[in-house]
């Protein structure tokens, strides 16, 4: 890459986290009026009177912040207070669906300044979030405490740190990429492989560190208390927000932001349409990390459109979960158009990477460019009908590289799937718990979950992606298991789907991008003959985990793994 990590705001040493400690106030007295607030912030939101309190806010002027730092701080502050005073209310209560103009001009002034969108994100709960508590400590868990929360529990808190611990941890990622597209230009077969060598030691203490989310953060206090908080208002209606939320004093008409926009399904296409001073954002969610998806962008792991982009336009027609071996012709045609779709085509992915710093997020878009590892990889790996004996170096330290590109991707794979057992327990469980005690939907409708959104013909509304759902559809759903749960008899066929914060069908995305990380490995294409020499056939990708040298009969296909 041409530019340095420093000019995207990485550091070689903290990766995405800042390289000084955020800010833990505004010292300037302006801003005063709005750190006074997030000093009694829990208790006003236990009593229930943040609302009141937001609202004799005085309007503050933002332009007086003074540097990034100050920024960032002003940004967590808004995000909060916008979002307790949103999601704040008792859950008989349906959520106020207008941001007053003292919280709603700086906010949006300030996310502009900050190349994000007025919604709470991973930066503002994970990146700037945080202090150490030794300054010359190490950024992990060790030494982590967390600036601000919604409920002053040490689960929210470890539910922030987690991540910010994994931001930390995974930093050196972030050099080693730089270091091996350098090597992969000059064929230093060498440095590649102990740069690779050390992501993959990297994922595994990121995976490591992931796995401890069960120390500290009790599931019910997660998905009962803590997770209403960082909801967004993009398909929202099951949280009392159909429309999305009118910033005031912002934009009197919302025309919508095209790239944003273009991310939307019909319906609520419509909705901008009649309804234009609504704006719709998706929740905070990890999926918004930019170490997660520069790993993705550098391995050159690609993501599809799949259902859970309920948003997507050409989704509305595909009921699968699972993959194409090729992004679909929607996608093909908008990578003329979209800088964001050249690994990854998949549109709720997309959307989180404008939830992401301008500088980050810039970082990946560049990143798509320059990463060269994979068509690398395929290239030496697609070499045809080399024969040479078992000890030449070349091929050894070829095959020797496969092996380490492979396990950086098993790795990867894995952390997927440490991730989904957590979502498991978390949320999907949970959610499961809940319905299966009390609700009873038509009556108590905004105080459902936000992440469980139950479909009934008899409702008028209608799921996001099978209008015209046929009752198979309904059983290939179901087969998800504890995704979905599904009820049918004469008069009502009903179906559960537990919803990720930004909406998506959860555990379906999940799988989806984990399977899609594993069918990035690359088979070994050397075979050893009975002549004791070593041909290098040309590889495929393959789909499951496979020593080396096994004979490529044994390999399955995509096609073929599916089918099974
Ligand atoms: C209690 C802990 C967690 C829960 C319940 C959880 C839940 C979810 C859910 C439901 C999704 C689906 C998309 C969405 O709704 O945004 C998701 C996506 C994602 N999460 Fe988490 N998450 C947790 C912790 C983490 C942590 C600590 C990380 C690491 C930084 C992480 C990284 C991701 C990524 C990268 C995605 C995008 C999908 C992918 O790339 O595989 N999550 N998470």
């Amino acid at each position: 890459m041409k530019k340095s990590l420093q000019h995207y705001d990485i550091s070689p040493i903290t990766g995405f986290l800042p390289t000084e400690p955020p800010l833990q106030r505004l010292q300037n007295p302006i801003f005063l009026p709005w750190e006074k607030i997030m000093d009694d912030f829990h208790e006003l939101l236990l009593a229930g009177k943040l609302d009141k309190h937001i609202q004799k806010l005085p309007l503050l002027n933002q332009t007086r912040l003074e540097n990034i730092k100050e920024y960032r701080r002003a940004f967590v502050v808004l995000s909060m207070l916008s979002h307790g005073y949103i999601w704040g209310k008792e859950s008989t209560e349906k959520p106020l669906d207008i941001l007053p103009a003292n919280l709603a001009i700086p906010w949006c002034a300030i996310a502009d300044y900050l190349g994000l969108y007025p919604i709470l994100c991973y930066a503002a709960t994970v990146l700037w979030n945080y202090k150490p508590l030794d300054l010359e400590g190490p950024l992990d868990l060790s030494n982590l405490a967390i600036l601000s929360t919604f409920t002053g529990s040490t689960d929210e808190a470890w539910f922030y740190l987690i991540s910010t611990a994994i931001e930390g941890v995974g930093a050196p990622c972030l050099p080693a990429m730089m270091e091996s597209i350098r090597h992969v230009n000059t064929h230093d077969y060498d440095r590649l492989i102990d740069n690779l060598e050390i992501i993959h030691n990297l994922i595994i203490k990121i995976t490591a560190t992931l796995a401890r989310m069960y120390e500290k953060c009790a599931p019910s206090m997660f998905y009962k208390k803590i997770r209403r908080y960082y909801s967004g208002w993009r398909s929202a209606s099951g949280v009392g927000l159909p429309h999305g939320l009118i910033y005031e004093g912002v934009d009197e008409i919302y025309d919508g932001d095209s790239e944003y926009y273009q991310t939307g399904i019909e319906s609520e296409k419509a909705t901008y349409k009649n309804e234009q001073r609504y704006r719709q954002y998706f929740g905070a969610s990890a999926a918004q990390s930019s170490l997660i998806a520069a790993l993705d962008v550098f391995f050159g792991v690609d993501h599809h459109p799949c259902l859970a982009d309920s948003n997507s336009t050409n989704d509305s027609t595909n009921n699968s979960s699972i993959p194409g071996p090729q992004p679909s012709p929607f996608c093909n045609k908008k990578k003329q158009t979209s800088k964001f779709t050249r690994t990854n085509s998949n549109a709720y992915l997309r959307a989180m990477r404008l939830h992401m710093p301008g500088p980050h997020r810039e970082f990946l878009e560049d990143l798509e460019h320059a990463a060269n590892l994979r068509s690398f990889m395929l290239e030496i790996t697609n070499e045809k009908d080399q024969q040479a004996s078992k000890n030449d170096s070349s091929l050894a330290k070829k095959i020797k590289l496969l092996q380490v590109y492979n396990d950086c991707l098993m790795q990867l794979k894995l952390f997927r799937d440490k991730h989904i057992q957590i979502v498991a327990v978390y949320i999907i469980n949970q959610a499961h718990k809940k319905s299966n005690s009390t609700m009873m939907l038509d009556e108590t409708r905004h105080n459902l979950p936000n992440n469980v959104i139950e479909y009934n013909k008899n409702f008028q509304s209608t799921p996001p992606s099978s209008q015209s759902s046929s009752s198979s559809t309904f059983d290939t759903k179901t087969s998800n298991g504890l995704l979905l749960h599904q009820h049918n008899n004469k008069t009502t066929k009903t179906r559960k789907v537990v919803n990720g914060s930004g909406g998506t069908d959860a555990v379906s995305f999940l799988k989806q991008a984990r399977n899609e990380t594993l069918s990035s490995k690359i088979s070994n294409p050397a075979t050893l003959h009975s002549n004791n020499n070593l041909v290098w056939e040309g590889a495929t990708t393959v789909e499951e985990e496979t020593p080396l040298l096994l004979p490529k009969s044994r390999y399955r296909s995509w096609l073929d793994w599916f089918t099974a």
